[in-house]
């Protein structure tokens, strides 16, 4: 299939949070053949390190940094290496979360914590500390990852999808306190994805209904996701901000 390629991603630095796996690992790869120069976090070293070998032909070979993103003052540090070693940074991907199953009764406080900083907390970190780069640069894109889950209210996901749903405020929070600086903070909601980790989820039967679900026939792969990312970070999307777009299939 043709992807398209924007020239204003061309040299752009970028700075992706779950580049080793899913979506994450679809985003490092198509942000690296649009030539732009490309940091990931992961706490999957093997598929992260297996990613940037695949990659060691591009012009600019991806940076991986092992980092667990429930850890701030981690964080802060990787943002502020990443920013001398791409010396800056003008798109920030937040896209690393974790979907574990629960149930309502099994919630602890110390879990309900945990949930909340693998899937909501480092997100407005990386943005504080990026904003100043960007802000430097003359601008910059923010592009956040929200999830349908809470919006088809799912299962067993409680706390995902309070995550999830907190994470649209913050996006239109963000787009509003940096726009004046030429900030642009979207987010990007999938659908179901087939990744690896998604495949664990569901059978067969499963993903069956799920599609049965879509107004469109087929499964959305990593690649069709971060085709949405390549324009809302490229300057074809200058005028789009603190909105939320789905790519899901229609799944209703
Ligand atoms: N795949 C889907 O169907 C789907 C649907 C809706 C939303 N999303 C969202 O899209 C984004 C990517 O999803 P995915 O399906 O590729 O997920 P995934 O689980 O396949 O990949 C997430 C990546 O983040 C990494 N990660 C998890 N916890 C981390 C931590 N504490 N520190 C550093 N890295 C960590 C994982 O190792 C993994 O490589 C997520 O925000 C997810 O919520 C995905």
């Amino acid at each position: 299939m043709s992807r398209a390629i924007y020239p204003s991603l061309k040299g752009k630095r970028v700075f992706i949070s779950g580049g080793g796996s899913g979506i994450g690992e679809g985003l490092v790869e198509a942000f690296a053949g649009q030539g732009a120069h490309v940091a990931f976090c992961d706490i999957a070293a093997t598929e992260s390190e297996a990613l940037v070998a695949r990659l060691t032909g591009s012009d600019f070979v991806p940076q991986f940094y092992e980092v667990d993103l429930r850890d701030i003052e981690k964080v802060q540090a990787m943002m502020a290496a990443v920013e001398q070693q791409l010396g800056g940074i003008d798109i920030l991907v937040n896209n690393a979360a974790n979907d574990d199953r629960h149930g309502i009764e099994d919630v602890t406080p110390a879990y309900w914590d945990d949930r909340m900083a693998v899937n909501l907390r480092h997100l407005f970190f990386a943005a504080q500390a990026a904003a100043p780069a960007m802000k430097r640069a003359g601008g910059g894109v923010i592009l956040n990852f929200g999830s349908i889950s809470w919006h088809l209210a799912l299962p067993e996901l409680t706390l995902y999808q309070t995550a999830k749903a907190a994470i649209e405020g913050l996006t239109r929070s963000l787009a509003r306190d940096l726009g004046r600086d030429n900030i642009r903070v979207n987010t990007i909601i999938p659908g179901n994805v087939k990744t690896p980790r998604q495949e664990k989820w569901y059978t067969p039967e499963g993903e069956a209904e799920i599609v049965a679900a879509q107004c469109l026939d087929g499964r959305i792969l990593p690649a069709d996701v971060a085709a949405l990312a390549m324009f809302l970070a490229s300057d074809d999307a200058r005028y789009c901000t603190g909105h939320d777009y789905f790519i899901d299939a229609g799944w209703r």
